[in-house]
């Protein structure tokens, strides 16, 4: 049914509705996080959510603790051990269009006096992850799970090759980033469990999660995951002052980065290096769903800081979900 404009709400009806939602997008998330099955698009679960968060911005008195507004990501799987994030693993904001993108950059550059850097990277579409490295050596790996409380992968990502199990150098730091699935073991993957009748997973990030949440390490081993890593528990043990060269200091220190970011001056800068990602996007070896922009001063990401939910200095530009292309050598022509 068509929303009613947030204006012609008033509190009760727009509680009545934000139950409603909460809801909905309640099980969606169940089905997306701890069963790594979503059952609706992205774009759907987006837009009910961008709905919620408008409802509870206009009527602050409905939001409740349950609502997936409050929550962060998902929760833990049974079988794993609980792992507690000292520094919370958060989600980013989302934007959908370029205008929603020009005012965030507005809203930033009200709060900051100097001139500040963008740096733009690809949104691998993945799971986040966590690893804790002491004096060079990984000791953990965990999911985010609701942000505070992960789930412990450690024996897992120890078969993930692109993770290394030794840094170049001896330091204590907990690096973040996503675990992804390459399109071509995907689809090897889901010709496979075809073949032996097995249910196929939908897209590569719920074949990447179901990979990673798993028991049993020995089918984590031979599931060709990847990682790149993009972001820090804690600043202090780099050296890098910037996002853009905290990613080459990872690459130096022996992690995986994905190469494809790049710094903008400016938002067309910005508005270019979308374009270019969202034609490229069919032919990149692994799935995407948007475009990460984050403040590149590390000083200043800090002085800006997260809110319950998100970090102020990035925000998650999203493309409309992936319409697989028809291949049409895969059409019927009846002639
Ligand atoms: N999927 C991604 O490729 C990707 C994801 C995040 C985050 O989730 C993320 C979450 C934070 F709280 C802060 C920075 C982040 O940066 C990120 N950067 C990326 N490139």
């Amino acid at each position: 049914m068509a929303k009613q404009p947030i204006e012609s709400l008033n509190a009760t009806t727009a509680a009545t509705e934000a139950a409603d939602l909460r809801v909905e997008l309640n099980q969606w998330r169940q089905d997306y996080y701890d069963n790594d099955a979503p059952k609706v698009e992205d774009d759907v679960y987006d837009r009910e959510y961008a709905r919620l968060v408008a409802l509870e911005t206009a009527f602050p008195t409905i939001v409740t603790p349950d609502s997936p507004t409050q929550l962060v990501g998902g929760t833990v799987k049974a079988g794993f051990t609980k792992v507690q994030h000292p520094i919370p693993m958060l989600s980013l904001g989302d934007v959908f269009s370029q205008g929603e993108l020009q005012e965030f950059d507005e809203r930033l550059r009200q709060n900051v006096d100097e001139p500040f850097d963008y740096n733009c990277e690809l949104k691998i579409d993945g799971l986040a992850l966590s690893l804790r490295y002491e004096n060079g050596r990984l000791i953990q790996g965990s999911t985010r799970g609701n942000g505070t409380i992960g789930e412990d992968i450690t024996k897992n990502i120890m078969t993930i090759a692109s993770i290394p199990h030794q840094l170049k150098r001896p330091l204590t730091v907990e690096v973040r980033g996503e675990c992804y699935m390459p399109k071509a073991a995907f689809a090897d993957l889901n010709a496979r469990r075809e073949a032996a009748g097995e249910p196929v997973f939908a897209n590569p990030r719920n074949a990447a999660a179901g990979s990673l949440r798993q028991l049993d390490t020995k089918v984590t081993a031979e599931r060709q995951l990847s990682t790149f890593m993009y972001n820090v528990a804690d600043y202090a043990p780099l050296t890098a002052r910037t996002q853009s060269d905290m990613l080459t200091e990872f690459a130096d220190l022996g992690l995986t980065i994905n190469p494809d970011f790049k710094v903008a001056h400016s938002m067309t800068e910005v508005f270019d290096y979308i374009d270019h990602y969202q034609h490229e996007r069919p032919d990149l070896a692994y799935g995407i769903d948007g475009i990460v922009i984050k403040a590149n001063p590390l000083p200043l990401q800090r002085s800006l800081g997260a809110t319950v939910k998100v970090p102020r200095w990035a925000i998650a530009f999203k493309f409309p979900p992936d319409e697989q292309p028809t291949l049409l050598e895969d059409v019927e022509w009846t002639v």
